[in-house]
């Protein structure tokens, strides 16, 4: 079947300098993918490009497909109509996407006329069930509270209902629980695993929370200094993850035993975009790394069915830790 999604040869930089290198990922209806990796590698500026959001300095290439419609540089009034209708965002503040001084009936109200063409009683009642799917109690009263009148859980289950009203098939939650305690994190992404269940709708999770992506993603892509490094169903890859730059977040031994993890500190840092240096970005960084590493970069290369790493020299675990 033909993806939902599809990204070939994403390329992005900002006053020259480049931070996306070439990003191919496909995303299959119904399906969630997790991306990975520290703070700096690509991951937001993936989607916000894909989406049309960077701003005007931004120099971005390659391709982006919904359905096999090109997106990149696609007419704003395309561009429009998949924002939110098609493809919509959840982020990890969401205090700061709702307007303060509106009511959240408003809001959400403002969001069906927009995508889906609803108005007056039929928006309301549309809003008050989206309020009671996400979890809001007591949602017809709540429906003319302001936005500081809910706990920074509920206005996210409220973001969720803003994100739904355009019944998307693609919802890209970026960090959407990191400001969220562990008991109100674990809610909302039972709710959005629920959700995305009962929609058939496809889900890109970005999280630092290694545990989170395992838990609730079917396939992982590891990013790194721009580019994916490593992309696999995601219990193959917490389990036996290949790439040292994979292997090091993940904390390779022993593997995932189902604790949360956050990312595991590397040694040494990410390296500045504009001095990345020759040959694979993360082989300053590598235990692994030999002559040839420092020479080329390694493309994303399939090892078998449902793999792809890019690295000259993998690590396999041993057969019997991999398994365990
Ligand atoms: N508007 C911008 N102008 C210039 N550089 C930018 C801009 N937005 C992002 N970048 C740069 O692009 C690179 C990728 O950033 P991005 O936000 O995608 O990283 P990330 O993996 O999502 O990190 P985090 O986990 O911290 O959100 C970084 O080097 C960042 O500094």
């Amino acid at each position: 079947m033909a993806p939902l999604v599809s990204i070939s040869g994403l390329k992005v930089a900002f006053d020259g300098t480049p931070v996306l290198h070439g990003i191919d990922l496909d995303i299959s209806t119904g399906e969630a993918i997790g991306l990975v990796g520290e703070s700096g590698s690509g991951k937001s500026v993936t989607w916000l490009a894909a989406l049309g959001l960077l701003p005007g300095k931004a120099k971005v290439s390659g391709s982006v497909q919904l359905e096999g419609r090109e997106l990149l540089g696609a007419a704003g009034a395309v561009l429009d109509r998949v924002r939110g209708r098609r493809v919509a965002m959840i982020f990890q503040d969401p205090a700061s996407a709702l307007n303060p001084v509106l009511t959240i009936r408003r809001q959400l109200c403002e969001s069906l006329g927009l995508h889906r063409g609803l108005r007056g009683e039929a928006a309301r009642a549309e809003a008050l069930r989206l309020l009671d799917l996400v979890g809001i109690p007591d949602a017809s009263r709540r429906l003319s509270a302001y936005p500081h009148e809910f706990s920074g859980g509920q206005v996210q289950r409220i973001m969720i209902a803003m994100a739904l009203a355009g019944q998307p098939d693609l919802l890209i939650a970026d960090e959407p629980t990191t400001a969220l305690d562990a008991t109100i994190q674990a809610q909302i992404l039972d709710l959005l695993s629920a959700i995305r269940r009962e929609f058939n709708m496809a889900m890109v999770l970005i999280s630092h929370d290694l545990g989170v992506v395992a838990e609730n993603c079917d396939r992982v892509a590891v990013m790194y200094a721009g580019r994916i490094v490593e992309q696999a169903p995601a219990s193959r890859l917490f389990d036996d993850p290949w790439h040292p730059y994979a292997q090091g977040l993940i904390g390779a031994l022993p593997p995932l035993d189902g604790v949360r993890r956050r990312l595991q500190a590397i040694p040494g840092t990410v390296p500045d975009p504009r001095a990345l240096p020759s040959g694979c970005a993360f082989a300053p960084r590598c235990n692994f790394a030999g002559d040839g590493c420092h020479a080329g970069v390694p493309p994303l290369a399939p090892c078998d069915d449902d793999r792809a790493v890019a690295c000259l020299r993998p690590q396999r675990l041993p057969v019997e830790l991999a398994a365990e």
